[in-house]
């Protein structure tokens, strides 16, 4: 049987182990930083501070040890913090088999060099392309982890290797469509939770669903450019990994990057706000990162821009939503 070691035991990384559990395709090996937590995941069967109340498949096991969750491990599947992933990957290295494939869970962007997060594993790891996948869509791991039916995009250049990492994760309740657009199934998940903080902030001002609406479809159109400009085809933006992921996370009171700007939108300081966030609300850092790669390609995304501004440099949600409204008039354009 295959063997998948999964790295990080945060709320993602237990509830995708657990549907590779709930699948049964494989022996799956979920490792954390905190042998408390793995041993909380081997003897009874849960994951207390990421999943409180849901009970793991008895199948899936856990180590504090990346030595013993990585030796033979066919399939290593990541869900840190997108800023931690190189140094994290640096450590593993040693012990990550020559023929892996590298699955990222994450939707981040690197800071400093605008990397999306299958570039920084290929990169770091030296993997050709068929080695290294994504598995991203509209899928709150609270939900998931609670068995609630989901999609998702398995994308990979490779075809076959998507497929078969389809195969391994796909269970009665999780149902994932395989894709060969990586970079446009990576970019709508890492641009979707700058958009999220956005509507999180509109929410947190009071506004209601024409201004949640409005702030989803032009966030669309603005990924649309910036995906397109770097190879991806439109069309994956309208489906699970965009528009899909877009609406659950705009949506949804689970989602830590909409509860992060509604927070801010709502009269609390930006230290307020991250002293009171304890899990990984990505598009406060990878807002940064998108922004810096959208000017490198002349790609114009004012909605990034406003949250920059209020992450980063102290733009307040009022004078963001001013400087929005305020923008020239045009005509309705989706995509380039
Ligand atoms: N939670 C979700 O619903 C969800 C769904 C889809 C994708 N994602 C993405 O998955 C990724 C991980 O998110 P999450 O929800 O699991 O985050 P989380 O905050 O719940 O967990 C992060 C995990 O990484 C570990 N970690 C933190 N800093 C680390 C470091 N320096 N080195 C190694 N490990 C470290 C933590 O101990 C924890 O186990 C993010 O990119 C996120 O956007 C999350
Ligand atoms: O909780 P968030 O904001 O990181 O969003 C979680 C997932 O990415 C939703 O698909």
């Amino acid at each position: 049987m295959t063997k998948v070691a999964v790295m990080g035991g945060g709320s993602w990384g237990t509830a995708f182990a657990n549907v590779l559990a709930d699948a049964g395709q494989a022996r799956t090996v979920l490792c954390g930083r905190r042998a408390e937590i793995a041993a909380a995941v081997n003897e009874r069967h849960e994951n207390p501070d990421y999943l409180p109340g849901v009970k793991l498949n008895p199948e899936l096991s856990a180590t504090a040890d990346p030595a013993e969750a990585l030796d033979g491990a066919e399939v290593v599947v990541v869900a840190v913090p997108s800023q931690t992933l190189r140094a994290n990957l640096r450590t593993w290295a040693p012990h990550i088999g020559p023929g892996a494939v590298v699955v990222s869970l994450m939707k981040g962007v690197e800071l400093g060099t605008s990397l999306r997060m299958s570039e920084v594993i290929a990169e770091e790891l030296a993997l050709p392309e068929s080695q290294v996948a994504v598995v991203t869509g509209p899928n709150l791991a609270r939900e998931i982890a609670e068995r609630q039916p989901a999609t998702a995009v398995v994308a990979c250049p490779h075809e076959p290797t998507a497929v078969r990492l389809q195969h391994l994760c796909k269970s009665a309740y999780f149902r994932p469509y395989s894709s060969t657009d990586l970079v446009g199934a990576e970019l709508g998940g890492a641009v979707k939770n700058v958009i999220a903080l956005a509507v999180g902030v509109a929410v947190g001002m009071g506004f209601g669903d024409n201004a949640k609406a409005s702030l989803i479809t032009r966030g669309l159109a603005e990924t649309v450019r910036l995906a397109v400009a770097l190879g991806a085809d439109e069309h994956t933006l309208a489906g699970l990994a965009g528009m899909g992921d877009l609406v659950a996370t705009c949506s949804s009171p689970l989602s830590r990057n909409r509860t992060f700007g509604e927070r801010l939108g709502s009269g609390l300081t930006l230290e307020q706000v991250v002293a009171e966030t304890k899990q990984t609300a990505e598009g406060v850092k990878s807002s940064e990162s998108i922004l810096a790669l959208a000017r490198k390609h002349g790609i114009d995304m004012p909605i990034t821009e406003a949250v920059v501004g209020m992450m980063h440099h102290d733009l307040s949600p009022a004078e963001a939503l001013l400087a929005f409204m305020s923008r020239s008039a045009k005509p309705e354009r989706y995509g380039v």
